[in-house]
């Protein structure tokens, strides 16, 4: 099956483009969670697991950041295999590793994250060239997003500058993109933060039909009208992803941590309802 028809059916069925970040932080579970006296990797396996159990419904994506596993250790790799076994089948799975390297290097990267753990699509950084994203398009069932204007303040040192002709280097990037994405089976992506919608529309127009991954909203206070403004006429299909919007619980509340995610998931998933119905007709189409 290809990367795009398995994220079409994701997004029909759960008929939502949300992606939920899978970004743990030992110190910010919830003090139940805390007072098991696990290990923190057992605290972490449980944690994400209930997430994803508390999410399954409405998202059609998991992204899991490796740093998050990295930070654990030599076992971090175990945790997140643990995690990854309660992925529903037929959700996308994504890592967000930000690999950037010379292409053989990036062959066994490619070998780690798509042949090893099984992702469908990779985060990928361009700026060594588009030469190094080639190992891993040769497969029409993975993908990559690649980092073509990001949502940090510091996207406006480069990113967003003025390249050559073109409207910002991010605007380039895209151009660029689509024409590698034309020579490869696989798809090429790109990741652009929400927290950036006036600096879209070139960047759009550069790569119309670009599956794209948008992450910004919620903690980083990306505005979801303003997304859904500057989208309007974009063919690929999105995934907006939120982390700490959807893992973050709060002592004070009544409802137990585990329904906090779920209601978190629910609220995200109305305020993206009316991106999530367009893309959803188009992922029918
Ligand atoms: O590639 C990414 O996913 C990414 C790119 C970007 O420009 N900005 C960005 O925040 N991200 C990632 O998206 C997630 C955002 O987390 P929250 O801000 O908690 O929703 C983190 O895993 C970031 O590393």
């Amino acid at each position: 099956m290809s990367y795009i028809s398995k994220l079409q059916a994701s997004i029909r069925n759960s008929r939502s483009v949300l992606c939920v970040g899978v970004d743990p932080v030992p110190e910010t579970f919830p003090r139940e969670v805390r007072a098991m006296e696990q290990s923190e990797n057992d605290m972490t396996v449980f944690f994400c697991r209930r997430v994803i159990e508390q999410t399954k419904t409405g998202a059609a994506a998991y992204k899991f950041n490796t740093a998050y596993f990295e930070a654990l250790g030599a076992d971090g790799f175990h945790v997140l295999n643990e995690i990854l076994d309660a992925v529903p089948s037929g959700k996308v799975v994504i890592a967000d590793a930000k690999r950037c390297d010379v292409p053989h290097t990036n062959a066994r990267y490619k070998a780690a994250w798509f042949d090893r753990f099984g992702f469908d699509a990779i985060t990928l950084s361009p700026f060594m060239g588009t030469d190094t994203l080639a190992p891993f398009l040769d497969d029409a069932g993975r993908a990559v997003y690649a980092l073509a204007l990001t949502s940090n303040p510091g996207a406006d040192e480069l990113m967003t500058r003025p390249f050559g002709t073109e409207k910002s280097l991010s605007a380039y990037i895209a151009g660029r993109l689509r024409e590698v994405s034309a020579r490869y089976p696989g798809s090429l992506g790109m990741v652009i933060g929400a927290t950036q919608p006036e600096h879209y529309t070139p960047v759009l127009r550069a790569y119309p039909e670009a599956p794209l991954l948008i992450p910004g909203v919620g903690a980083q206070g990306g505005s979801v009208p303003e997304l859904d403004r500057v989208l309007s006429g974009h063919d690929g299909l999105p995934l907006i992803n939120a982390s700490r919007a959807v893992a973050a619980t709060d002592p004070s509340r009544e409802e137990p941590w585990d329904i906090q995610i779920r209601h978190n998931t629910d609220r995200i998933n109305k305020l993206i309802a009316t991106i999530s119905q367009k893309y959803q007709t188009k992922a029918d189409e």
